[in-house]
């Protein structure tokens, strides 16, 4: 067993880990210890990423994934933003990429939003003062959502490429919701269908990518992990008329993964005043690897969006 301090940082600390600890690895089979981590509150090993600028950073950039991808995924998006002087910092949510836990399995969709927030929290230690942005992308989106909208002032904006806001009609017709929350008490293992790669990008060797990272998961989405995405879509329908932080929402017109329709939803409910919605015709969902032209457009929309606003 290895015992740590609640929400104790390793490998960023400095403390000596516990023999336990020391062999603790990650689903891939790397020693911890020997990668940058935290530890969240449930004693979870979480695998974290920085980018960190050159220079003295003005602001810090809190990267946060979707479902069964990885941050890793965000390295060139994040070098673009380092190379502003920005601290770019990311971490596997549970169950995904090199962090602990049952592969795209949550107990409570909250976990993802106190996992980011301790490492806010950390961040902000090290870097006090800095203004700070959000990024989320299809479910890390609503994590984004969630996230501000439980600390409203502490973000300086938030940046939503191509965010779970709302369900995809074919996909959640009110007897399938009905069905996926009834089959949840019997079978919440039981899979509903992985995600469909092609419908990644347009982009063929970006959808290749895809298919051969071996640090995403492509098994079948589990009913119990369903109905989490189904209440935090209900949850975040119940904040977006109070949402007053800036954002900026990117959505591909041809997204079949999450729709534009909760993007223009979003715009069109939350009362911010710092408010902009690009859509991008014909694109699919992963927008940031769409097509060369259309992810070039999307880099330099999210560069300008932050450095008008540092
Ligand atoms: O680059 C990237 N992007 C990724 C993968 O790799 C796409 C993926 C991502 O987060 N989503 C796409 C799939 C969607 C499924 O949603 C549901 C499924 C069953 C259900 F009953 C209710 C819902 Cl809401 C969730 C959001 C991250």
């Amino acid at each position: 067993m290895c015992v740590r301090k609640e929400g104790q940082l390793g490998g960023l600390g400095g403390e000596m880990p516990s023999e336990e600890c020391a062999d603790r690895v990650t689903p891939q089979g790397s020693l911890y210890r020997e990668l940058p981590h935290i530890i969240n509150t449930d004693g979870q090993y979480l695998f974290c990423r920085y980018w960190s600028p050159k220079t003295k950073p003005r602001a810090l950039v809190m990267i946060m994934h979707g479902a069964g991808e990885h941050s890793g995924r965000y390295n060139e998006l994040a070098e673009l933003i380092m190379n502003e002087s920005i601290f770019v910092f990311a971490h596997d949510h549970v169950g995904h990429g090199q962090s602990e836990g049952n592969r795209m399995v949550i107990s409570n969709f909250q976990v993802y939003i106190r996992d980011c927030l301790q490492h806010i929290d950390h961040m902000k230690e090290k870097y006090p003062g800095l203004n700070i942005f959000l990024i989320g992308h299809s479910m890390g989106g609503a994590i984004a959502i969630l996230t501000a909208n439980e600390r409203p002032n502490d973000f300086a904006g938030v940046m939503l490429i191509a965010p779970l806001i709302t369900l995809q009609p074919e996909t959640s017709t009110p007897t399938k919701v009905f069905l996926a929350r009834l089959l949840n008490y019997v079978l919440p293992n039981i899979g509903l269908g992985s995600i469909d790669p092609n419908f990644i990008s347009r982009s063929e060797e970006e959808v290749k990518n895809y298919i051969n990272d071996p640090l995403n998961y492509h098994g079948s989405v589990k009913v119990s992990f369903a109905v989490q995405l189904l209440n935090t879509v209900a949850r975040i329908e119940e904040i977006l008329p109070k949402i007053t932080w800036p954002f900026l929402l990117l959505h591909g017109e041809a997204d079949k993964l999450c729709d534009i329709n909760g993007s223009y939803h979003m715009y069109d409910t939350a009362p911010s005043k710092d408010r902009t919605l690009k859509v991008y015709t014909s694109a699919y969902h992963v927008l940031h690897k769409e097509l060369p032209q259309v992810t070039s457009e999307v880099f330099t929309e999210i560069q300008k969006w932050i450095v008008k606003r540092l």
